[in-house]
């Protein structure tokens, strides 16, 4: 699977220069990363309804499909597959639920004494609602 993916990956790195006329891959890198990112998108939803569709065949087809707009919008975006496969592999063993559950910071954190020194915050007026993010304490933290 990765050495096939590997190929693929230098294939489309080989093809990208070529002419569009002669080539699927050039005729995707001449048309510009937001319309490879479209193609992506349409193969995603194409591999989500074959898979509704309970089609296996069409879901092998479409996976493909898929797999290569993959590779196609990762060399446009510069970011090498051993890179995606580095980070899979740091992954390996942790749990995807372990793994959510860490990115909110823990409630007995949320709830810790404001230090003395901290300025009381102005009692808003009444009746009007205080808009904005959430304290960042309270906001989800991204990976990457
Ligand atoms: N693996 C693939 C591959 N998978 C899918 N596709 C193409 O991806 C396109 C997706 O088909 P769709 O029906 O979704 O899209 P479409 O209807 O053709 O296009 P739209 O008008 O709908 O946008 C088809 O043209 C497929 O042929 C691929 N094109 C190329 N490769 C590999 O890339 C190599 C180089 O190909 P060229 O760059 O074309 O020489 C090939 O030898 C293959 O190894």
């Amino acid at each position: 699977m990765v050495d096939t993916l590997n190929r693929l990956a230098a294939t489309i790195a080989a093809r990208k220069g070529a002419d569009a006329g002669s080539s699927y891959t050039a005729s995707l890198f001449a048309n510009g990363l937001p319309k490879i990112a479209q193609k992506l998108g349409e193969e995603a939803t194409e591999t989500v309804i074959a898979a509704m569709q309970r089609d296996p065949k069409a879901v092998t087809g479409e996976a493909a499909d898929l797999l290569f707009h993959l590779l196609v919008l990762l060399d446009a975006s510069g970011v090498p597959l051993a890179e995606v496969l580095a980070e899979l592999d740091r992954r390996e063993g942790v749990s995807g639920l372990d793994e959510k559950a860490s990115r909110t910071i823990a409630p007995e954190a949320e709830a810790a004494p404001k230090p003395l020194s901290a300025p009381a915050a102005p009692e808003p007026a009444p009746g009007i609602a205080l808009g904005g993010p959430a304290p960042a304490s309270r906001r989800r933290i991204r990976r990457g």
